[in-house]
C-alpha cells in the first residue's frame, strides 16, 4: 500500500489501475476493509514530495514524519495487523537511487549508516517487519545489530535477498515518483543473467541474521525462489511487483486475458515454486480466494 501526506488524499497510481496513494485517514478505512476481507499483514511504502528530498535522505529517519506517524497510526488501530516496511534510500533521495551517490557513485557504506537510522525509526513507530530492498552489502547484519541494541529485538528483517535490476518496478517509481534522476540501479541490484549470486547473496543474509529471504520480481524468477527454498531453511518470501500487475491488468482490460484467471495462476505458480509469502498487489481483490 502506499500512503501519501495530507488528508482525504485516494489518488490511482496510473499505471496500476485499483492501486491508490491514500493520506492516513482513508488508509485506516482501507485497512479496515482488508482486514474484513481476512488480511493479516500489510506492507506500506511512503509517497514523499520532491521538496522533501534531499541527497542524505534525512526525510527518512526525523521523528514525527507523516510516514512514521502512518506507522504508529495503523499499529495502533490494528494491533493485529502485521506491519512491514521498506529500507532504502530512494523515496526520501534527490537523486532516487537507494544508497549515497558521490560523483554518481553509489557509496555502500555510507549508506548504511542511513539505513540503519531508518530502521530503528521504522521499528519505533511500530513496524513488525522490516524490509531492506536497497541491496547494498552488510546491511542486514548492521540493522540486526542496531535493532538489538535499541530493545528491537522481537522486529524481524524480511530481506530482499535477490533483487535483481528489473523492469517490472516501472509502475511503483511512478506511485512514488521515485525513479532514478541518472543512471539505472545495476551496480546495486542483481543481473538478471545470474542465477549463482542469488546463494551467495543468501547465505550472507542468512549468517547476518535475516529472518525472511526475498526473491525479487517473482514471475519471472521462480527458479530463483525454488533455488532458495531448496538450499535454505528460513521462509523464502516472493514479491508479484508493480509490473507484474501491471500487465495483468492491461491486458485484462483490453479483454485480452481473463485477469483473474491469471493472477491467480501467477500466485498459484509462485507458492508452487516454494514461496511461503508472497507480497502482492492482487491481495485485496483475490481476498478469499487463495
Ligand atoms: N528500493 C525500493 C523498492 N522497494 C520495492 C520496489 C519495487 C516494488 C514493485 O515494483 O512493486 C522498489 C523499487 C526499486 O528498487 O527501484
Amino acid at each position: 500500500m502506499f500512503v501519501v501526506e495530507g488528508t482525504g488524499i485516494k489518488s490511482e497510481v496510473s499505471s496500476m489501475p485499483g492501486i491508490y496513494r491514500h493520506s492516513t485517514d482513508l488508509l485506516l478505512e482501507e485497512i479496515k476493509e482488508l482486514q474484513d476481507l481476512g488480511i493479516r499483514a500489510i506492507d506500506l511504502f511512503p509517497n514523499y514530495a520532491e521538496h522533501t528530498k534531499d541527497r542524505l535522505a534525512s526525510e527518512s529517519y526525523r521523528e514525527d514524519t507523516f510516514y512514521l506517524k502512518a506507522l504508529t497510526a495503523v499499529k495502533e488501530k490494528f494491533p493485529d495487523i502485521t506491519l512491514m516496511t521498506d529500507v532504502a534510500m530512494d523515496p526520501y533521495s534527490s537523486d532516487g537511487h537507494d544508497g549515497v551517490v558521490v560523483n554518481g557513485e553509489i557509496l555502500n557504506d555510507p549508506t548504511l549508516e542511513i539505513l540503519g537510522k531508518m530502521s530503528i525509526a521504522q521499528a519505533k513507530a511500530g513496524a513488525d517487519i522490516i524490509g531492506p530492498s536497497d541491496m547494498m552489502d552488510g546491511r542486514v547484519g548492521h540493522i540486526r545489530q542496531l535493532l538489538d541494541e535499541a530493545g528491537f529485538s522481537n522486529t524481524s528483517i524480511m530481506s530482499y535477498t535477490a533483487k535483481y535490476a528489473s523492469a517490472f518496478y516501472g509502475p511503483f517509481r511512478d506511485a512514488l515518483e521515485s525513479a532514478p534522476k541518472f543512471g539505472d540501479k545495476k551496480t546495486y541490484q542483481m543481473n538478471p543473467g545470474n542465477k549463482r549470486e542469488a546463494l551467495i547473496e543468501a547465505q550472507l543474509d542468512l549468517e547476518e541474521g535475516a529472518d525472511f529471504l526475498m526473491v525479487k520480481p517473482a514471475l519471472s524468477y521462480l527458479d530463483i525462489i525454488s533455488l532458495l527454498n531448496d538450499n535454505f531453511d528460513i521462509p523464502v518470501a516472493a514479491y508479484n511487483v508493480s509490473g507484474e500487475y501491471a500487465m495483468v491488468k492491461a491486458a485484462d482490460r483490453n479483454g485480452w486475458l481473463d485477469g483473474r484467471k491469471i493472477a491467480l495462476e501467477i500466485l498459484l505458480s509462485i507458492k508452487r515454486a516454494g514461496a511461503k509469502v508472497i507480497l502482492t498487489y492482487f491481495a485485496k481483490e483475490l481476498a478469499g480466494e487463495i
